[in-house]
């Protein structure tokens, strides 16, 4: 069942549709069925690139997609999870008969490929899945061919799972300290189940996402506006910090989730369903986070979908609002007063250069380069930000791409 139900997510994928998106499709399914076929469709988008390795050296010719979604399934399953060959193979046999009469068809062809394919060598040994053109070309301009291929193998490493701690919490069994103040769980973990959770002592937050905040550095008292704030991560180390926090994003629906973020924390701030562009409050805040919508991109080793739903388009409209979004959010702040402009992307339009461009059109405003401690200083740019890569702390299991620069006003 839980196989079928990877299939259908995969299908979901391949017409644009991403995994977080189609989380209703499973609702059939009992629970354990629902994370299993989860982990199986992201692991196999993750791997796709091997598995079509394996199984090109094994076919005559190329299969129909959703035959050859089931071939990747199964290779992955068998060499990436390490699941016992004879079941996988019977059962991936039984889902291609179930698909109409190319699957009754291809059964036998699924059968002897998969044989084979159980005793594969080398799996460990192949590339990784390569990302898309539309994103690795301006990587390899930005970054160089050896940076790229190391990126690439932190995106097949996934991601690893990193709590924020609410000041003064005890730390979770089976987590370690990293180096900038986030908490990393050393083995599996069920979120809901780990000691903490219905206190809210701690929420989950990349190592990288929690960095903005500490960049910005929020004392208890100052009015801080937190702009794009949904699903809440900022809002709540804000919140936490002891600042008073007015939390603005454009979606109702995702604000409800800083709503239950903020509620199982027992933190408070000020709610505002609004787009930032058209938001003018009476009084200016002391500090300001903007954690502008992007590409995403730094993010792939935890959703493995996103290089296949998108194509690069939309990427100039972003980089657009960005800049007004940057623009808008200067005039808010009071004189002397600083904001941290932030971004999950690996691509620097959206990050140095965006920093750099917004230097030149508000004379007066300042970068103040990173001073945090676990920095690497490599990872300060050229104009005083910080630019996070998933390839950096690769022996600790990686971080989120990010880009974050802290600019003050003049007094
Ligand atoms: C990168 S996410 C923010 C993540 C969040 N800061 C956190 O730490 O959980 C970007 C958010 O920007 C919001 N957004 C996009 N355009 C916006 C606009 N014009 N005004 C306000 N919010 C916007 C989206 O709804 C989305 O929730």
């Amino acid at each position: 069942m839980a196989r079928k139900g990877a299939l259908r997510l995969i299908q979901g994928v391949r017409e644009g549709r991403s995994l977080g998106d189609q989380t209703g499709a499973l609702r059939s399914l009992p629970v354990a069925d629902q994370a299993r076929a989860a982990r199986l469709a992201a692991e196999t988008l993750r791997h796709q690139g091997r598995a079509d390795r394996v199984i090109e050296g094994l076919v005559n010719r190329k299969p129909a997609p959703q035959i050859a979604d089931v071939l990747r399934l199964a290779v992955v399953e068998m060499l990436e999870l390490g699941a016992p060959g004879h079941g996988v193979v019977g059962a991936a046999v039984d889902l291609t008969r179930t698909l109409g009469a190319r699957g009754q068809a291809a059964a036998g062809m699924v059968n002897a490929v998969l044989r084979k394919a159980a005793a594969f060598e080398g799996w460990a040994d192949l590339p990784p899945q390569p990302l898309p053109d539309w994103l690795r070309s301006p990587l390899v301009e930005a970054y160089g061919d050896t940076v790229m291929r190391a990126i690439e193998a932190a995106h097949q490493q996934g991601a690893p799972l990193d709590l924020t701690l609410k000041p003064g919490a005890t730390p979770v069994p089976g987590a370690e300290a990293l180096p900038t103040g986030s908490w990393r769980m050393t083995g599996p973990a069920q979120v809901s189940t780990l000691p903490g959770f219905e206190a809210g002592d701690w929420w989950v937050q990349d190592a990288a996402a929690a960095l903005p905040v500490r960049l910005l550095d929020p004392r208890p008292g100052e009015r801080i506006a937190d702009l794009c704030a949904a699903p809440g991560g900022k809002t709540l180390q804000l919140a936490a910090a002891g600042a008073w926090v007015t939390a603005v994003d454009i979606s109702e629906g995702r604000l409800r989730r800083v709503t239950e973020n903020l509620t199982r924390c027992g933190l408070t701030a000020d709610l505002v369903a609004a787009d930032v562009l058209d938001w003018r409050p009476d009084t200016a805040f002391d500090a300001i986070l903007l954690d502008a919508p992007c590409s995403a991109t730094g993010t792939i080793r935890r959703h493995p979908d996103l290089p296949f739903i998108r194509d690069g388009h939309g990427i100039a409209e972003l980089i657009e609002l960005q800049a007004a979004l940057l623009d808008h959010a200067l005039t808010l702040l009071r004189p002397g007063g600083r904001l941290v402009f932030a971004t999950c992307s690996l691509i620097p339009d959206e990050g140095e250069v965006q920093v750099a461009e917004a230097l030149e059109r508000h004379p007066g405003v300042s970068v103040e380069r990173p001073d945090l401690p676990g920095l690497d200083p490599a990872w300060i740019t050229e104009e005083g930000g910080l630019r996070l890569r998933p390839d950096y702390w690769s022996d600790r299991g990686g971080m989120d791409g990010f880009y974050m620069a802290r600019l003050r006003t003049p007094s």
